[in-house]
């Protein structure tokens, strides 16, 4: 086969092994930085260039789009799409699964479990928009936040109405959700390959603290997942429409709450905590669907 790999730097851990588990495999791969493509999208003939070069005969590309790069790199990633080409995961999907509200929208329309959550712009009423998620204590997360950065616990109505007043003023939109203190500092990732979780670790956070970001010094470990989390994790990636998926979990006593949906998942971690070939796997994947065109059918979400 060969493979397009959408990434930005072939020095990346995740690039580094899936150009491995290409060469592993004797497959041809091209690593595509979107950014530097260029497109003909008005011909009957859509084509995409990258250096001159005219990216034709791929059979299947990889994205590995970071979040900076959502809009150009599902513009590139479309492009392959209208070429007929097939793709990991595609553009409606990953572009899709980077805004948290629709996600979790879509989510509860599944009836998969979450934290119950609440979502504001410039609550014209903070009082009430705490009260409808159950009152302190609460998270308050940046919508745009990332690896633990802008999100916060407040344990008192006082200083969550602080949090939320010093949020507004930045003109971010906030979301604010139930605190799962069972869960104890510590997610579950899982790591999802067409309609199996493969891979699943723990997320453990420093003592004192709550995030479990391994950017915030949390730890990961190898974990044993329970047949619902395993049921709510490919739930929750086939809701929306990713066939490869990073879905995080927080252990409640209501059971797996589905935290967020990633559609570019590092393998770096994962591979580490569990010792397995992840980037094989998604080869594998790749190789199964594109050897058997009945397969080849996207995932719908409704
Ligand atoms: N409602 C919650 N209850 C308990 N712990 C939470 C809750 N929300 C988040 N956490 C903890 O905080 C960590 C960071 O939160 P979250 O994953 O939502 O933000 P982020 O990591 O900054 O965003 P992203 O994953 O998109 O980069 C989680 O991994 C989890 O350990
Ligand atoms: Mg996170
Ligand atoms: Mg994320």
């Amino acid at each position: 086969m060969k493979i397009g790999i959408l990434s930005r730097n072939e020095n990346l851990y995740s690039t580094r092994r899936l150009i491995e588990a290409c060469e592993q495999r004797g497959h041809e791969y091209k690593i595509i930085d979107a950014l530097r493509c260029y497109m003909n999208i008005n011909s009957t003939q859509p084509s995409i260039h990258l250096k001159g070069e005219d990216l034709v005969g791929f059979d299947a590309v990889i994205p590995r789009i970071g979040a900076s790069v959502t809009f150009y790199g599902c513009a590139v990633l479309r492009q392959f799409e209208m070429m007929g080409v097939y793709t990991l995961n595609d553009s409606v999907a990953i572009s899709r699964s980077r805004d948290k509200l629709r996600s979790l929208q879509l989510l509860s329309r599944k009836n998969i479990g979450m934290p119950i959550t609440g979502f504001a712009s410039k609550p014209g009423d903070i009082k009430d928009l705490l009260g409808m998620v159950g009152g302190t204590p609460v998270v308050i997360k940046l919508l745009e936040g990332t690896q633990g950065i802008g999100v916060v616990l407040a344990e008192t109505r006082k200083a969550a109405e602080s949090v939320i007043e010093a949020f507004m003023g930045l003109k971010a939109n906030i979301m604010v959700q139930e605190y799962i203190k069972e869960a104890g500092g510590a997610d579950i990732r899982c790591f999802v390959i067409g309609d199996k979780v493969i891979a699943a670790m723990k997320r453990q956070a420093l003592p004192g603290e709550f995030r479990s970001n391994l950017h915030r010094g949390g730890s990961a470990s190898l974990v044993r997942i329970t047949p619902e989390e395993r049921k709510t994790a490919v739930a929750a990636a086939k809701a929306m429409g990713l066939h490869v998926a990073g879905v995080d979990l927080l252990r409640s006593e209501r059971g797996p709450l589905v935290m967020e949906v990633n559609s570019s998942p590092g393998l770096e971690g994962i591979e580490t905590a569990t010792g397995k070939d992840v980037a094989g796997l998604i080869i594998d994947h790749i190789e199964k669907i594109v050897s058997s065109p009945r397969t080849r059918t996207r995932v719908k979400s409704k």
